[in-house]
């Protein structure tokens, strides 16, 4: 299914001011720490604010959202600056990154009762906040299959998980039911989204029963996999 941007990109516009000034941090904090590689401003809105952006309509109404591997505030920063109606939880493992996102969420004057930084590694943090989420989403963190299993013991039954990808999608999501069906997923769905360059799609899942409490693995089988840090 293609995405309709008018309404994201319309909610984008309304909060444009917020989000530049969010924008002209993010790049000065690059300076001092790689969060999200470019310095330069034009950069970082058209190549990573828009694509954020474009997951805003996807977003529950007055829900309750968390950005797993944050790095330096994206896509949680741009949904909390566009979406007031959602709480987001913006959790990285890095302690570097996670102080700067939070210099960041001080100076833009979001409400820590809205938002909140968390420095933990995901694995730990789920353990203690199972299925709790309406919806939990991640950016350029790690491929669909070990996501789905990273992202599903945050979401309650009904809640969805979202990734952001891009033309590897359908190579990462080769042969998962039976995966989808142990960690209480439906069928992911594909979501295009023109942005007039490359190939980018959503890959959303309704969750539909509980996740096993297997899930997430321990630390130390977790630490076996390479998208862990
Ligand atoms: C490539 S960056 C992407 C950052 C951001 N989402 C973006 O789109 O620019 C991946 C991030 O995931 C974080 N990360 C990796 N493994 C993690 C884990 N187990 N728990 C929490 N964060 C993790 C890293 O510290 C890093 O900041």
């Amino acid at each position: 299914m293609e995405l309709d941007l008018t309404e994201p990109l319309n909610l984008l516009r309304r909060h444009e001011g917020e989000v530049r000034h969010f924008v002209a941090l993010l790049a000065t904090a690059n300076t001092r720490a790689r969060l999200t590689g470019p310095t330069d401003e034009l950069v970082l809105w058209e190549d990573h604010v828009v694509d954020c952006a474009a997951a805003l309509a996807l977003l529950p109404q007055g829900g309750q959202v968390i950005d797993v591997g944050t790095g330096g505030g994206l896509p949680g920063l741009v949904w909390a600056l566009c979406r007031p109606d959602v709480a987001v939880t913006l959790l990285d493992s890095v302690e570097r990154k996670c102080a700067l996102v939070g210099e960041m969420v001080q100076v833009l004057g979001l409400p820590p009762e809205r938002v909140q930084v968390v420095c933990e590694r995901s694995e730990t943090f789920a353990a203690r906040n199972r299925e709790v989420f309406d919806l939990a989403s991640a950016r350029a963190v790690c491929e669909a299959g070990v996501l789905a299993e990273v992202l599903s013991p945050l979401v309650r039954p009904g809640g969805h998980l979202l990734a952001f990808k891009g033309p590897r999608a359908e190579e990462e999501l080769e042969g998962g039911r039976e995966k989808w069906d142990r960690l209480g997923l439906g069928e992911p769905e594909r979501l295009g989204y023109d942005l007039g360059d490359k190939v980018r799609c959503f890959v959303r899942w309704e969750k539909i029963a509980p996740c096993p409490s297997k899930y997430p693995r321990r630390p130390g089988m977790a630490e076996k996999r390479p998208w862990y840090r």
